[in-house]
């Protein structure tokens, strides 16, 4: 972008004073950005989407991290599970949210098997970051690191994930909450510090109890976005259909942002505004 280019639309952001001012190409959302974020205690909101039209939206609503997920599979494709999606898919819609905004941080969902070793994980995230991603995430514990630090040594952003991992759904036997024996727990906190200090920017957990969550929130110094895990994270995220009330089956912990306001963007703002404020997640959209 040059200096007196348009920028259209134009992208409304709210600063640290509360005022809105444009988010420009100027201010675009880095890990650097989220990092502060979490040193200051300001909580960020974070979409999974897949299209421009949202992806504009979401900008303009002040999401700072928009997920192209996986879940993609189960929302536009009609699939039970995110297994059958593969790298193409997620590299179409990532293209598609791309274009919708420039300045959220876009994470890109390597989808099941395509990070089965560090040189599959390395190929694929390059797919990703050409279409248009600024950080891949990729599913699972410890075993993991020797891809997440061969990406992190090529320039590539990561995010993990971990609590409840839907590409193992059929190991996990269901979308089940984990974490919640003792054992359990503490390998999950094991997990956490291996994939910090692996080079991991960024942890998703889902579908974690609360106090588990907070615990992993705390040790960590990178951010944490949870969904199912309580209000204790240092974000949130939500699936946008799952948020607009369009899904056919939606968790117990997301929320129909739509069912209170008289517009999507009043939604989404409504959504950043609760995730911001800390009002999302209340105990009803948690687990112990
Ligand atoms: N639309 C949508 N929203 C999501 O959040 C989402 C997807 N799709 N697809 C990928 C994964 C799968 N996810 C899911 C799916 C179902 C449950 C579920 O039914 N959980 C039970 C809790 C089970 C327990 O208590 O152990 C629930 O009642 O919400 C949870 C996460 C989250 N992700
Ligand atoms: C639910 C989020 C974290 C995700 O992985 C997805 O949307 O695929
Ligand atoms: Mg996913």
């Amino acid at each position: 972008m040059f200096a007196g280019e348009p920028t259209w639309p134009p992208l409304l952001q709210p600063n640290t004073d509360g005022d809105l001012t444009p988010r420009d190409a100027m201010n675009k959302v880095t890990i650097q950005t989220l990092q502060k974020l979490k040193l200051e205690r300001q909580k960020f909101a974070v979409v999974a989407a897949y299209d421009a039209s949202f992806s504009t939206l979401l900008a303009e609503a002040g999401v700072d991290v928009i997920l192209v997920g996986d879940s993609l599979g189960m929302t536009v494709q009609g699939h039970n599970t995110t297994v059958p999606v593969t790298i193409d898919d997620v590299c179409y819609h990532t293209h598609a949210v791309k274009r919708g905004n420039d300045t959220s941080l876009i994470i890109g969902d390597l989808p099941f098997m395509t990070y089965s070793s560090p040189q599959d994980a390395l190929l694929n995230s390059t797919k990703l970051m050409q279409a248009g991603a600024h950080m891949v995430k990729l599913e699972g514990g410890r075993w993991l690191a020797e891809a997440i630090k061969a990406l992190s040594d090529c320039g590539i952003p990561v995010c993990a994930h971990l609590g409840l991992t839907p590409q193992s759904v059929n190991k996990l036997g269901g979308y089940k909450v984990q974490g919640r024996d003792a054992d359990s727990a503490q390998a999950m906190i094991e997990d956490a510090m291996a994939l910090e200090a692996a080079g991991a920017d960024l942890m998703v957990l889902e579908c974690v109890p609360s106090v588990l969550a907070k615990r992993i929130s705390e040790q960590l110094s990178i951010p944490v976005i949870g969904i199912g895990a309580g209000s204790d994270t240092d974000a949130q995220v939500l699936v946008i259909y799952d948020m607009l009330g369009i899904s056919t089956k939606s968790p117990k912990f997301s929320k129909n942002y739509l069912q209170y306001n008289p517009s999507i963007p009043a939604a989404l703002a409504d959504y950043v505004d609760e995730v911001k404020r800390g009002a999302f997640p209340s105990l009803e959209h948690s687990f112990e």
